[in-house]
């Protein structure tokens, strides 16, 4: 099967997700001249590399149902990987190919390079100004693109259609603005034909999917008799939401499950301020109540009383309608997937690069509760529940490990605390002038007052 696809980015989640969907898409003899190149951009991606080669690309994706059923299939839509510390050239070429047509993308939200406060470009990352010294040879996911759509360009070649499945609030228009101001200083004329040529849909992505784990890795072999050196675990839910918007051709994603839509943002809204939101919710506070696993701390009833509040009373008023989708409904579905025993999900996962996700799924509540005159007490504990973590030392007195791009800096605000209150929302580049919104920082302050004396479960108690 060609490439039509290259794919940067393949971790658990596009293995679960994306991948899956070609996989449907082939068996349904829909997919020809549809396959997937994975391409890897960080070093931590030669394991990933050197494992589907050994497997033929091949891997088994493993569904864990609430109810304890597991169901194995074998997935055959990568038909390639590139590694690209490696051989930047070769993935350069392989975007630059008249067969490829979708290059999509899951490097999470810091692979953006997106300025928290102002949502513009943000240069400073070191990889970003090498990949921009004239002559470079790109190790970037942006310079890597780039270069390829210059070349397309030069040879007069269709541009390949940019498809963002990450967790980003308009995440198609946030990669084309990024990407423009990328190439524009690459060349200034190379960022103005991106930004009218290059076709960047909006997506909603959506399905639970947590890094694989030893004893994954042996329940498949002793379960289903496969040996894999690499399977990927997931929820049954799945959901994805685009806008129909390839220039260059796409595959029949509608044959797959996948919905087509004309504008993805309400979908987005719901899912990124709901799910992704209350994980936030769930995480800090479940980490400092000694939870492990995401299910024993959804099953806790004061975190779960927590969640269906904020997403009742905090959440909800902030969102559009959603085409077809009754969000009562909605929400039990998630305290319900929140709550499935077996897919076991981590705490720690979703306590990583905080500073990502606040800004990205939080704060665009906060705002808007407080523009409207609406409550933010609930959002404002979740934000104290991260600087209580960000101290970096549990209820028990034990090490938290904080995981961040920006790990110092967080941990070295939330240190001060302690004597200033409000220290960790001077964080501007993060919160922005938050701490000189006194609705905010009352709710805050009395949040954050009660987690460093009583903790977390009184707090939760007293929301
Ligand atoms: N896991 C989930 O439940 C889930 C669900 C929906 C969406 N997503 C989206 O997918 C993303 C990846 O999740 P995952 O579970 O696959 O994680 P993962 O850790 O399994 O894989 C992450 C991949 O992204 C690459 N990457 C990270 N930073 C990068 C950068 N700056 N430039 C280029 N590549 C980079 C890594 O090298 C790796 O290949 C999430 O950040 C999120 O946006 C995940
Ligand atoms: O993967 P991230 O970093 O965008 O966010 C962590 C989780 O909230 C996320 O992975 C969810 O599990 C996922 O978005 C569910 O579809």
């Amino acid at each position: 099967m060609n490439a039509g696809i290259v794919h940067v980015g393949v971790g658990g989640f596009h293995r679960a997700h994306q991948a899956m969907v070609l996989d449907d898409l082939r068996v349904l003899g829909l997919a020809e001249g549809w396959g997937i190149c994975g391409v890897g951009v960080l070093p931590g991606d030669r394991r990933m590399r050197d494992v589907l080669r050994a497997q033929d690309f091949g891997y088994t994706l493993v569904l864990k149902h609430p109810d304890g059923r597991q169901t194995a299939r074998g997935i055959a839509s990568i038909v390639d990987y590139l590694f690209a510390p490696d051989d930047p050239e070769a993935v350069i070429e392989k975007m630059a190919s008249s067969e490829v047509r979708i290059v999509s993308l899951t490097i999470t939200e810091g692979g953006y390079h997106v300025d928290r406060v102002t949502g513009e470009f943000d240069a400073s990352d070191p990889r970003i100004a090498a990949d921009l010294v004239p002559g470079a040879v790109p190790q970037t996911a942006f310079g890597l693109i780039a270069e390829a759509l210059r070349r397309r360009r030069e040879r007069g070649l269709i541009p390949f259609t940019v498809l963002s499945c990450d967790n980003i609030q308009g995440n198609g228009d946030v990669c084309q603005r990024m990407l423009t101001a990328f190439a524009s200083r690459m060349d200034p004329e190379l960022g103005t034909w991106i930004a009218g040529s290059v076709a960047f849909p909006n997506s909603m992505v959506d399905r639970i999917t947590p890094a694989t784990t030893d004893d994954d890795r042996a329940a498949v072999t002793a379960r289903f008799g496969v040996d894999d050196a690499w399977p990927v675990v997931a929820e049954p839910f799945f959901q994805w939401v685009i806008e129909d918007h390839f220039p260059a051709g796409r595959p029949p994603f509608e044959a797959a499950g996948v919905q087509l839509v004309a504008d993805v943002e309400p979908f987005e809204l719901m899912k990124l301020r709901l799910l992704n939101a209350s994980h936030q919710g769930l995480c800090y506070f479940g980490r400092l109540s000694g939870y492990h696993y995401v299910h024993e701390a959804a099953q806790d009833p004061l975190i779960a009383r927590l969640l269906r509040r904020y997403m009742d009373e905090e959440a909800t008023p902030t969102l559009h309608p959603v085409p077809g989708v009754d969000l009562d409904r909605y929400k039990d579905t998630l305290l319900e997937r929140f709550a499935n025993p077996h897919v076991r999900d981590t705490v720690a996962r979703l306590c990583v690069d905080s500073s990502d996700r606040i800004p990205g799924w939080l704060l665009p509540v906060v705002r808007h509760q407080l523009a409207t005159g609406g409550q933010v007490r609930l959002s404002a504990a979740i934000v104290a529940s991260w600087a209580r973590y960000a101290e970096g030392v549990d209820e028990r007195g034990e090490p938290i490990e904080v995981v961040d791009g920006r790990r110092d800096t967080v941990m070295a605000y939330a240190t001060r605390q302690r004597t200033d209150p409000l220290a960790f929302l001077r964080q501007s580049d993060l919160f922005g002038d938050l701490a000189e919104d006194t609705r905010f920082t009352a709710e805050y302050r009395w949040a954050l007052e009660s987690l460093m004396q009583r903790g977390a479960q009184a707090t939760l108690a007293d929301l």
